[in-house]
């Protein structure tokens, strides 16, 4: 969880600069992407960026020591319209690869609500509200800007259009030959790698 939480801060520090993007809301569900996006959270703010978590279950205490600012669990949808009006950018945590539909209270409105405030996005290992092996068949889900896919892209990401980013340096050579992943390099002690765009040599 700790490279992998690295991993997103990475990725979405990558691509959208501190100066212009300072503010990060980090949007966590329930499971263990949601962890992923605590951890996240902490590093973005070691990076310099000014997170806020929007966390409508509770979870750990991840973001106390770094002073990051969480939204209260609650139904309520209001404070997340006022945080996504105070955000330059989003790390979508909000479900992985257990998510299953249909998407449930409170997340159907939250995803609506992200959706509308027309803010990048940087989905974690698969974007909020895809099947983890149909995509977004059902529509319901985030359309991200960039992806970060965590050990290896799963099915479901085969249609995702935009920056593809993969994460999972994590990954040792056992678990690789175990599952026959065909991984690539990692540059230099980068965390994350850039995947070509789909069609691209
Ligand atoms: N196991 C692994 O190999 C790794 C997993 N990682 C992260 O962990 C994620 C998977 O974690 P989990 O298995 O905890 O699951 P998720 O984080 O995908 O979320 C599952 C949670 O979402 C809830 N949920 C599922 N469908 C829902 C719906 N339709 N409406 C509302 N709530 C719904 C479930 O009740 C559960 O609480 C991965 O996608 C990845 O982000 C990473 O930390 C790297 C390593």
């Amino acid at each position: 969880m700790e490279l992998a939480g690295l991993a997103c801060a990475q990725t979405l520090a990558t691509v959208y600069k501190k100066d212009k993007f300072p503010r990060v809301l980090v949007c966590c569900g329930p499971g263990n992407q949601g962890g992923d996006g605590l951890v996240a959270a902490r590093h973005l703010g070691m990076f310099g960026y000014d997170p806020m978590v929007w966390m409508p279950k509770r979870l750990a205490t991840q973001c106390k020591n770094m002073e990051i600012p969480i939204i209260h669990p609650t139904n309520d949808m209001s404070p997340l319209r006022d945080a996504l009006a105070r955000s330059d950018v989003i790390l979508d945590a909000i479900f992985g690869f257990s998510f299953k539909p249909p998407v449930r209270e409170p997340f159907d409105k939250a995803l609506s609500l992200i959706t509308e405030s027309g803010l990048p996005i940087v989905s974690v290992d698969i974007p909020s509200g895809w099947d983890v092996e149909k995509g977004n068949a059902a529509g319901v889900g985030l359309n991200p800007d960039v992806l970060v896919s965590l050990t290896a892209p799963k099915e479901g990401a085969r249609e995702f259009k935009g920056r593809h980013f993969l994460g999972g340096r994590f990954v040792t050579k056992t678990m690789a030959e175990k599952f026959n992943l065909n991984l690539p390099d990692y540059p230099g002690f980068d965390q994350i790698v850039e995947l070509p765009f789909a069609g691209e040599d």
